[in-house]
């Protein structure tokens, strides 16, 4: 046991003082005079990590002696967030470090702000990812995840005049303490090039000769579980070019071409692609797929030959989780590993490689499922193209040998599409040919995925599809997103409810006592006006923090529906506006999230939120009944401080098309009350919650899929529903835009005769949501009944729970109980 005073390990107020003390003056560099904020967040954090590399190097050893089999989370999107709470909350070191740097005159809280977010993820499928390496260490799975360390992560989001702006949001510009560089583990990928084939004892022998090398770098951070029990790794790969500077084309003078390998290398791991639902189709994007997804099979397969004798024994040892199709270029790659590079049989490389594989999918959108273009598959990957044709071939001629032969199933399940005038590689499908196991995130996404994009290739194997409904970690989305709440919880609870978030039922049993929810009340107000003060910084828009706070926070797409909640808006301004005197539940309508920058009609609707907000905010008639903001730049840290002062959580989505959602449990659990349609893991909640504590609406999945296959006009229900057609006037006419009256005529007339998303075919019903939600707050003891029993439902979407079922239905793993 290391002595409490030690200043590397010890966590008394006294140690963890003097250790970063020392980190300041021998770290850092600078006296305590001199120390600016950065400063002293740079010393805590390098004195936090101290304690975070014990915990890794105790997992190290107890990982590598037991022949335990490892996880291996692949994934071009890690939306991890700051780091620092997170480390002090599992190590139980928060309270102490505050002390510390109070002696020293330091706010902790203060310091929070200074860290830029690592934003190295779009939405969803990132910020999934990192809650899952957190609980993947909470339930001492030996893991490591693997992604591209892009220098620039998601960009920053700028409203001017009610317009997005993006600019590179370079988060490594002060450094990060938080990464350890591994310039010793670096792996050779090659691209382009010819492949070459010898017949070695009768067997064709296959060799990629590729025409450019990059160079993959590891950069290592460790990944701190609950209770610091045990600390896995989070290895990105970053881009150097193989040779950094060309002397011989610099001493001609062509300087920029001797630094052109360089700069085309490097791109690799410049920027991540911003877009979340639509392709970029990108060579860039392909070439970023392959490059990490072979840094990292290279990577594990190393480790696994410095204790195995060959790769027999792989699927054994390793599970590997495709994070979407983005990694799905793996299947192939271990292929080529295990055939061309360690001579095995093709059929027990297939065999291996389908056994290792696991995928997951987000999303059923068709744009969103990744198809590339075989001619620059073959350009860029010749050997994978050759690959991906013999495992089609070999996979239908098994599937006629089986007697199917309809050609349209052997068509969709098929790794290669015709049309569109070129042959394309389908991800999706080469993904789930080359795994044992395919899940959806949600019970209604899974269900989906089995009648749409895999109807066919489930009818084949109707036993590999499987649902790990999503998850979120009660760490960072409760304990140190809101400690208020947290502290009740346990005050009421216990502290076991900290470890097991299943005690949270027990809260029911509460939900209707006065005295608790005064207290969660309170503590949410205060929630509230921390909200309001930033609401008032970054917009100078003053809000009520007694008004309902009604939040819609995630990317803007259509699909997720921000116009809908905007219409009902502009209707609720209309009814207030035509009876001011009726006593209208307050609201303020909080909207936050980016638009994908090359996506048009998303950037529209952050200016019609805008375009809304400035005429609602300025108008004497509404003012203290309704307030309109749209706050910029959101982002993890963001998300953190607007959950946990949420009244209306709205989750609108267009049923069948939000693959499950993760913000609506973040939401719920902090005592937010949903509005939503049935889909995705809305429709779980509620079973969980009970209809009284939701506010359900709406077209069902099955009801969305018989619209369109029915037609999509909308002028007959806009002609139906005078309220919408008020509003729908009013919006194209330019009553919100009178800088330019004609702004959303043409959105208008998208809506009026192709209204894919159903926005007006569910208006009316949402309206009529909306009103049974002002009539619940009217009553706050009701209101906070349903809070109550929101936040004592919702334990079950813990990630802790989603990643033991993953261990336990793909992964083949054991997981740590939890205590
Ligand atoms: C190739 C461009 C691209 C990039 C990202 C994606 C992601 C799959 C989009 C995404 O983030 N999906 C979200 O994943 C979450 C985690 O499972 C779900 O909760 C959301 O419903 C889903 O939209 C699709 C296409």
């Amino acid at each position: 046991a290391q002595p409490d005073d030690d200043l590397r390990t010890g966590n008394s107020v006294e140690a963890l003082r003097g250790a970063v003390m020392a980190k300041l003056a021998y770290a850092v560099g600078k006296v305590q005079a001199d120390a600016s904020d950065r400063d002293w967040f740079l010393a805590t954090a390098l004195a936090v990590r101290d304690r975070v590399v014990q915990g890794w190097q105790r997992s190290y050893h107890t990982t590598n002696t037991g022949g335990t089999k490892r996880v291996y989370y692949m994934s071009l999107e890690f939306l991890i967030g700051r780091l620092m709470f997170d480390a002090l909350t599992n190590l139980g070191l928060t309270d102490t470090m505050r002390e510390a740097l109070s002696g020293l005159g330091v706010d902790l809280d203060k310091l929070r702000e200074v860290e830029p977010d690592a934003a190295l993820g779009n939405g969803g499928l990132g910020r999934l990812a990192a809650c899952f390496m957190e609980s993947m260490a909470t339930l001492a799975v030996p893991a490591y995840g693997y992604g591209i360390r892009y220098e620039n992560g998601l960009f920053r989001q700028v409203v001017k005049d009610g317009w997005q702006q993006e600019y590179p949001e370079n988060w490594l510009s002060f450094g990060n303490p938080w990464e350890f560089a591994r310039p010793e583990i670096a792996y050779d990928i090659g691209f382009g090039g010819h492949v070459e084939t010898h017949q070695v004892d009768g067997a064709p022998r296959y060799e990629w000769f590729p025409s450019e090398t990059v160079e993959a770098v590891a950069y290592d951070t460790p990944v701190v579980g609950w209770r610091g029990h045990h600390v896995n790794t989070l290895r990105l790969w970053s881009a150097r070019a193989g040779d950094p500077l060309r002397l011989d084309a610099f001493n001609e003078g062509d300087h920029v071409g001797a630094m052109a390998d360089r700069v085309k290398a490097e791109a690799i791991s410049k920027v991540l692609y911003p877009s979340d639902a639509t392709p970029a189709g990108q060579e860039l994007r392909l070439r970023q797929e392959y490059f990490f997804a072979a840094a990292s099979l290279q990577d594990l397969v190393r480790r696994h030959l410095k204790k195995y004798p060959d790769l027999s024994n792989l699927a054994d040892q390793a599970a590997i989780q495709l994070n979407d199709t983005h990694p799905a270029i793996a299947v192939v790659e271990l292929m080529r590993l295990l055939v061309d590079l360690h001579g095995m049989a093709w059929d027990d490389a297939w065999r291996i490689t389908q056994a290792t594989f696991g995928y997951t999918n987000h999303t059923l959108l068709p744009e969103a499922l990744e198809t590339w273009p075989v001619p620059l598959m073959e350009r860029m990957l010749p050997r994978h193209m050759q690959i991906i044709y013999l495992v089609n071939a070999l996979h239908l001629d098994k599937l006629r040998a089986e007697g199917h032969s309809d050609v349209d199933v052997m068509r969709s399940v098929s790794i290669i599409a015709e049309g569109w005038g070129q042959q394309r590689v389908k991800m999706g499908t080469l993904a789930f040919i080359g795994s044992h196991r395919i899940n959806g995130v949600s019970a209604l996404h899974t269900d989906l995925m089995r009648q749409t994009v895999f109807r066919d290739l489930n009818a084949i194997y109707p036993d590999r599809i499987n649902n790990k409904t999503n998850g979120i970690t009660f760490r960072r989305w409760l304990m140190e997103a809101n400690p208020a709440l947290t502290a009740i919880l346990v005050d009421v609870l216990g502290k076991a409810v900290l470890d097991d978030p299943s005690h949270l039922e027990k809260l029911a049993q509460h939900a209707g006592d006065p005295a608790l929810q005064a207290r969660l009340k309170a503590a949410k107000r205060d929630n509230k006006a921390t909200l309001g003060g930033i609401i008032a910084a970054r917009t100078g828009i003053q809000v009520d923090p007694d008004a309902m706070f009604d939040i819609q926070i995630k990317r803007i797409h259509e699909y997720k529906r921000q116009h809908l909640n905007l219409l009902e808006t502009i209707a609720l301004y209309n009814a207030i506006r035509a009876e001011p005197w009726r006593d209208w539940a307050p609201r303020v309508k909080v909207f936050a999230g980016k638009a994908a920058a090359s996506y048009h009609t998303a950037k529209l609707i952050i200016k019609l939120a805008n375009d809304v907000a400035r005429v609602v905010n300025d108008d004497p008639t509404v003012r203290g009944k309704l307030k309109v903001v749209f706050l910029p730049n959101y982002n993890v840290s963001l998300a953190e401080r607007i959950i946990p002062a949420a009244d209306l959580s709205e989750q609108i989505s267009t049923a069948g098309m939000e693959a499950s959602g993760t913000g609506n449990m973040k939401l719920a659990l902090n005592g937010a009350l949903t509005i939503g349609t049935l889909d995705g893991a809305n429709v779980e909640i509620k079973e969980r919650v009970g209809d009284d504590n939701i506010f359900i609406f709406g077209l069902t999945a099955e009801e969305v899929a018989a619209r369109h296959r029915s037609g999509l006009s909308a002028r007959e229900t806009i002609a139906n529903s005078p309220r919408l057609a008020e509003v729908m006037e009013a919006v194209s006419s330019g009553v919100f835009s009178p800088d330019d009256t004609d702004r959303y005529r043409d959105f208008a007339n998208a809506l009026r005769d192709h209204d894919h998303f159903l926005v007006t075919a569910d208006f009316d019903d949402y309206y009529a949501a909306q009103r049974r939600v002002d009539a619940l707050w009217r009553d706050q003891a009701a209101w906070w009944r349903a809070s109550i029993m929101n936040t004592a439902r919702v334990g079950w979407f813990s990630s802790d729970r989603t990643i033991g079922e993953y261990a336990r239905d793909i992964w083949d793993v054991p997981v740590r109980a939890a205590e």
